[in-house]
């Protein structure tokens, strides 16, 4: 069977659509192979998070304009959309790390559980929502301590070596890199690959037992193979946690995305089930973009 990096090889180039193409009445579905999905469907669980009438500005320019969406367990959702668009403003919103921007306000509400992510403990809400950024960030410690730190942060009381062990293990073993480093926990952090550096970060949010976890274009700093292992294990724990994931690239939004919404200029242009929005987009520049016309 053809790895999906092999399998991308063999696309055909993307076709592209000219911008001021008149706009199709019939909107017939769209001819563009995005090639093969790593889905593997999973019954939607219940709605984690909700954002009603969301809006986010900086000194009052608007980024994020009045966006209502659910984030369902069981399903990866994938923002997508040309570069400024504001699919980074919406994800880190949705932990309110966009509250360490001075400039920054916003209007709407964001509901994890029902309840009011303004009422909740903002540590309390950053381990139920955590996120994983573009660059991965290991501390400059062991990588048993990166993900020991994690669990000690956010327990009431500091567990022991022996309490923590097996939880470290638990979150390597869910980040799918238990096997590569378990015979050198010892090991600083900074001397693994990108992306072992990538799913450790990741077995740090994981280890805090997170409901949603964000993820900033996890793959952009790696390559193809390390890029196919994240997707991988992005489709293997969306069964427990609910995922977004912001990322420039189409075919990995096919590929690991439930649910697609398309943003421009801060607007949420579409939402839906990803075979829709891929291959019978509603919106004519959703078809542009999905087509390739622009980026
Ligand atoms: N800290 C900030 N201060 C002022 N304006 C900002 C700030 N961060 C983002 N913006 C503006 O908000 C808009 C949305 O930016 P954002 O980074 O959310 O878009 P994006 O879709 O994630 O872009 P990219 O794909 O390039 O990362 C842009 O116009 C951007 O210039």
């Amino acid at each position: 069977m053809l790895d999906i990096t092999e399998a991308e090889t063999l696309l055909p180039p993307i076709r592209k659509i000219a911008l001021d193409a008149p706009p199709t009445v019939a909107m017939p579905s769209i001819d563009v192979d995005h090639g093969p999905r790593r889905h593997r469907t999973t019954t939607p669980g219940p709605e984690r998070m909700t954002l009603e009438e969301l809006t986010v500005a900086y000194s009052g320019k608007e980024a994020v304009k009045r966006v209502s969406l659910p984030i369902r367990q069981g399903e990866v959702l994938a923002l997508i959309g040309p570069s400024g668009c504001g699919k980074t403003t919406l994800l880190r919103t949705l932990n309110r790390l966009t509250e360490l921007t001075a400039t920054a306000s916003r209007s709407g509400r964001i509901l994890l559980d029902g309840q009011d992510v303004d009422h909740l403990e903002i540590t309390q809400l950053r381990r139920k929502v955590s996120m994983v950024f573009q660059q991965p960030n290991p501390f400059p410690m062991s990588i048993f301590d990166n993900v020991a730190y994690a669990i000690r942060e956010q327990a009431m009381r500091r567990p022991g070596k022996k309490e923590i062990a097996p939880k470290v293990e638990d979150a390597l073993r869910r980040a799918g890199l238990w096997d590569e480093v378990k015979d050198d926990l010892a090991r600083p952090a900074l001397r693994l690959s990108g992306g072992q550096q990538q799913r450790l970060c990741i077995a740090r949010a994981l280890a805090v037992r997170p409901e949603v976890m964000l993820m900033d274009e996890p793959c952009s700093a790696l390559d193809p193979k390390s890029s196919a292992v994240i997707e991988e294990l992005i489709v293997e724990l969306k069964r427990d946690i609910a995922i977004v994931i912001v990322t420039h690239n189409l075919q990995q939004a096919h590929r690991v995305g439930d649910q697609v919404a398309f943003m421009y200029l801060g607007d949420l242009v579409e939402y839906g089930p990803t075979d829709d929005v891929f291959g019978a987009p509603r919106a004519q520049r959703t078809r542009d973009y999905v087509a390739g016309a622009f980026g």
